[in-house]
């Protein structure tokens, strides 16, 4: 089943193409990775296609619907976590997390958002206030706030972006349970060994258009090394 559907996306700023027709689909339990270069384009792609910001072309489907059309409904199945995630810097993890759960709709108790928090290596006891958090910690927590509502699909810009190689790891089982639990991923990282591991295929962005669209398993055959190089030729292209 498909969940999104990114159809012929331009965006232009200041009179500059920064995307250019770019189309793809995600199905339900299908994890893809998104690589490029800096400034090539990824999380303008990824805010676009979480209705954060409108295309000056093309159009995007949630679960076969207009997103334009029926935002509030397509925003409560999606887990968006894109550039720093913001939060409420005064509070604490849970507080930040109970306030998301009330905006979201989504009916939790405090032992469920504890639970939450723990899964991804929070401790729910720490009421320490958000503008104390690591990177790293800040991440787990955008995670976590991207799952509690169960969406169907998740949209994460460089998840891995200051974490610990244990927390990699971690993430890295968080997004495969995700999509054996049927929910679509989208991610982009600069980690291409980690894309490697968890992607199910992979899209290359460069200069604002897709220059690659591979499925894991063709690069898997070619070996690691051959797999990088051919994705690096692609973020050039
Ligand atoms: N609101 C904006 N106004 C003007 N230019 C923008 C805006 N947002 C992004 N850009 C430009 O669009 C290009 C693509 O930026 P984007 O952040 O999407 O790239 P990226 O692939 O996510 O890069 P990185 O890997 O460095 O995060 C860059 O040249 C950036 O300067």
């Amino acid at each position: 089943m498909q969940v999104l559907e990114a159809r012929h996306i331009e965006q232009s700023f200041d009179g500059r193409s920064i995307l250019q027709d770019v189309s793809f689909r995600l199905e339900k339990g299908q994890v893809l990775g998104v690589l490029g270069s800096n400034g090539a384009g990824k999380s303008t792609l990824f805010k676009i296609l979480a209705g954060l910001q409108t295309p000056a072309g093309g159009e995007v489907l949630i679960q076969g619907q207009l997103l334009a059309s029926q935002y509030p409904q397509a925003l409560a199945r999606m887990g968006i976590s894109i550039d720093m995630p913001v939060f409420y810097e005064g509070l604490s993890a849970r507080d930040n997390l109970s306030i998301h759960c009330a905006y979201m709709g989504c009916q939790l108790n405090d032992s469920q958002i504890d639970s939450a928090l723990n899964a991804m290596g929070l401790a729910a006891s720490n009421t320490t206030a958000l503008k104390r958090y690591s990177l790293g910690m800040r991440q787990r927590l955008a995670l976590a706030r991207c799952l509690i509502h169960q969406p169907d699909l998740l949209i994460l810009d460089e998840p891995l972006n200051g974490l610990d190689p244990k927390a990699i790891v971690e993430l890295r089982s968080v997004i495969q349970t995700q999509a054996a639990a049927g929910r679509a991923v989208l991610f982009s990282s600069h980690i291409l060994s980690e894309v490697l591991k968890v992607a199910d295929r992979v899209l290359v962005l460069s200069q604002g258009r897709i220059s690659l669209d591979v499925p894991i398993t063709e690069l898997a055959s070619m070996g690691d090394d051959a797999a990088q190089a051919q994705l690096i030729q692609a973020m050039e292209a």
